[in-house]
């Protein structure tokens, strides 16, 4: 099957822990929202519309993709399990509502996953672009070049004076959200970050979990975005979040100073007592290893902890989800065999020592 390829515990390109302020700002994204002129919106469009969008917008990025050198896999998400379905939300891939399969709807990847293209959520089109680190303007630049190439062959919804028409209002304008992950937990743990989301919130932005909308952040991930998208051109919605992420990473870095110089022991000692936990559970719940996970990469960021590899923490926050544990497993897991899975994994991943109970089910 076309999906299989997107379900191995492999980690996209974009996780791969590289590229400027790594540290702190783990990936940068750019999603464009747009509509095909002809159809109705998604919200109103009937099923043989929906067929027709899939099969035009399909049909250009399949056939034309290669002059941007992309390979995409066009994947039909109504022929997917919902099992699949939801490792591709664990990997960002694609949107809880895509997932849900209202109507026809499909999702075109690039094989290195930076791209991912859903077709017939709530716009019929959604392009995002996914880059390691801080790259606002590169992952942008993805984004618009795949954009333009589109534009040539299909009639978007324009509106001279509002610019490009979606689904819903809080879209129209650029179409476009530009958003940062960041791990903040020096600014988490001095409580700093409670009075920083409401000054973002006052300044057009949004806070949101690493699941972005409805999500919380767990592992002291937040996930900053721009809120509006009419009244500025790409180019300055692009520069506001870059100053804002800027001022904020340099916060986080204060707040890190602060936090070691005033208290190493006791900073150093829940490094090693979260690392502890990872490596030697046997119960582990999703709370639990974003905690110790956050603390883990501080200790790597702070080099108190040397010989770990991030990309392999980054791999984990993946895979310790419950679709991936489950699809991993070849079975359905009830929540505590999920914890015993995910205790399993981790010990495999960051240990060198063997497993004793390896094979055995939980009981
Ligand atoms: N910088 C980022 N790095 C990696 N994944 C991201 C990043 N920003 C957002 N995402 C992921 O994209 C998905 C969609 O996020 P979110 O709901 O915030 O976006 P959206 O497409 O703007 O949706 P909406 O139109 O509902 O606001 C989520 O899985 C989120 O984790």
């Amino acid at each position: 099957m076309a999906i299989d390829r997107f379900l191995q515990p492999r980690a996209s390109s974009w996780m791969a822990n590289a590229g400027e302020n790594v540290d702190i700002a783990m990936s940068t994204r750019i999603r464009l929202a747009r509509n095909i002129s002809d159809f109705h919106f998604p919200y109103a469009f009937s099923e043989d519309e929906a067929l027709k969008v899939d099969k035009a917008i399909s049909a250009v990025l399949l056939d034309k993709g290669r002059e941007l050198d992309y390979n995409f896999t066009h994947i039909d998400i109504q022929e997917t399990q919902q099992l699949e379905r939801e490792v591709l939300v664990e990997k960002h891939l694609i949107s809880p509502y895509l997932a849900r399969g209202q109507h026809s709807g499909s999702v075109l990847l690039s094989d290195n996953e930076e791209l991912s293209i859903m077709v017939n959520e709530e716009d019929h089109l959604r392009i995002q672009s996914l880059q390691s680190g801080f790259h606002l303007q590169e992952a942008y630049q993805v984004a618009n070049r795949l954009d333009s190439l589109l534009e040539k062959h299909l009639s978007y919804a324009f509106h001279e004076k509002f610019g490009y028409l979606t689904s819903c209002p809080t879209n129209t304008g650029t179409g476009m959200r530009a958003s940062v992950m960041l791990h903040l937990p020096a600014l988490t743990m001095s409580h700093q970050i409670n009075r920083i989301i409401p000054a973002i919130s006052r300044i057009g932005m949004v806070v949101r979990g690493s699941y972005g909308e409805g999500s919380e952040a767990l592992g002291n991930v937040y996930q900053i975005s721009n809120q509006l998208t009419l009244g500025k051109s790409e180019h300055e919605i692009l520069q506001d979040l870059q100053n804002m992420t800027e001022q904020i990473i340099q916060q986080e870095r204060r707040a890190r100073e602060a936090i070691r110089s005033n208290s190493p022991i006791v900073l150093e000692d829940r490094i090693y007592r979260s690392l502890g936990t990872l490596t030697h559970s046997r119960l582990l719940t999703t709370e639990e290893a974003a905690k110790c996970l956050s603390d883990v990469r501080l200790g790597i960021d702070l080099k108190m902890i040397k010989d770990m590899d991030m990309s392999i923490l980054n791999e984990l926050m993946i895979f310790m989800q419950p679709a991936f544990l489950q699809q991993y497993s070849n079975k359905p897991l009830e929540p505590k065999e999920r914890d015993f899975a995910r205790a399993n994994l981790f010990r495999e991943r960051l240990n060198k020592e063997s497993l004793n109970d390896e094979g055995e089910d939980y009981v």
